[in-house]
């Protein structure tokens, strides 16, 4: 094995910005929460891009910054430093005014309590009805595009029925029509399906992907759930506040035409060239402090620290 000496090809002149083209663009994201005298760091240095007219999995344990990722995003939450851009807007300089304009009319946001996206005293079409109402749409316009919605989202028959008429997979799509009222670019969901049982969760899940592949809209789901996180081309792990990984999911051809999806996990490199080892890959080879970097023709290699003996 011939293995070339650690020598970096020259950068060019001048690197592209960081997720230039994306629709999404969080770099070194940073929120910290302050509860007394204690200090939290909910997000500590998160990078995430995310093209227009993707679907992606936000995945983690519990308190590992997956909400306030999502908050942020749909200008509820404002980041404590770092950069986030969603479209053209820069989420930590907008406005009070352009954050309103932002979450009326760039994003849509459903919450994992079915009764927190829905009022109790309005129908299935005043919800989806109301969101244009305070962006000013003309009256034809909103009927025209509230019967789109429910029928695009297989709530047509609910337009009349108020949320305890509605079953919890039926709550949740108008939630999401309601979301998309005011056509959004994206559509952020925090643990749609968390509530909701098996077979429930799979109608909701239809839901996200009608509106990815139909409407065209980018969506990104935060979810503790398996059969939502195995189905999307993408999901992001994260980890302490960091983007830790991604697995990459494609469907490959057999030799007799079957179909199976193949899913690749990748680790996540900052900008600053940082990538997290992975625990069992360190103890494995008792990888601790220091460790031999090799650049070979197509992959740089990691070795144990031999104290000299190569
Ligand atoms: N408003 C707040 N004030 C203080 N700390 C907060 C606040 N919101 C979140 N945190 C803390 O920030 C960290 C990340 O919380 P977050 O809710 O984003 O995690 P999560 O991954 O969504 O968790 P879960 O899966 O349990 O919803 C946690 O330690 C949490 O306790």
């Amino acid at each position: 094995m011939s293995t070339i000496p650690l020598s970096l090809p020259q950068p060019p002149a001048r690197a592209p910005e960081f997720g230039r083209d994306a629709l999404i663009v969080c770099e070194s994201l940073v929120r910290i929460y302050q509860s007394g005298s204690v200090e939290v760091q909910a997000l500590q240095g998160l990078d995430l891009v995310v093209d227009g007219g993707e679907m992606i999995a936000v995945v983690g344990a519990s308190g590992s910054g997956k909400s306030t990722l999502l908050s942020i995003l749909a200008g509820i939450d404002a980041p404590t430093a770092g950069r986030a851009r969603v479209d053209r807007w820069d989420l930590l300089t907008m406005s009070r005014a352009d954050r309103v304009r932002y979450r009326r009319h760039t994003v849509g946001f459903v919450r994992q309590q079915t009764t927190a996206n829905l009022l109790p005293y309005l129908t299935a079409g005043q919800m989806v009805d109301l969101p244009m109402t305070a962006a000013r749409v003309p009256a034809r316009t909103r009927r025209a595009r509230t019967g789109e919605l429910l029928a695009a989202l297989g709530v047509a028959d609910c337009a009349d029925r108020r949320p305890t008429q509605l079953s919890g997979g039926q709550q949740m799509r108008v939630a999401i029509a309601a979301a998309l009222a005011n056509t959004p670019r994206v559509l952020l969901a925090d643990e749609p399906t968390g509530e909701l049982d098996t077979a429930t969760s799979a109608e909701v899940f239809e839901a996200l992907r009608t509106v990815n592949q139909r409407l065209g809209v980018t969506v990104v789901v935060v979810t503790h759930d398996p059969e939502v996180s195995g189905q999307v081309q993408r999901t992001v792990a994260i980890r302490d506040g960091r983007t830790s990984s991604e697995v990459l999911r494609r469907t490959a051809t057999d030799d007799d035409g079957g179909t199976h999806v193949i899913a690749e996990e990748y680790a996540v490199m900052d900008r600053a060239g940082r990538v997290q080892v992975p625990r069992e890959y360190r103890e494995a080879l008792a990888l601790t402090r220091r460790v031999r970097l090799a650049l070979e023709a197509d992959h740089v290699t990691i070795r144990p620290d031999t104290g000299g003996t190569p």
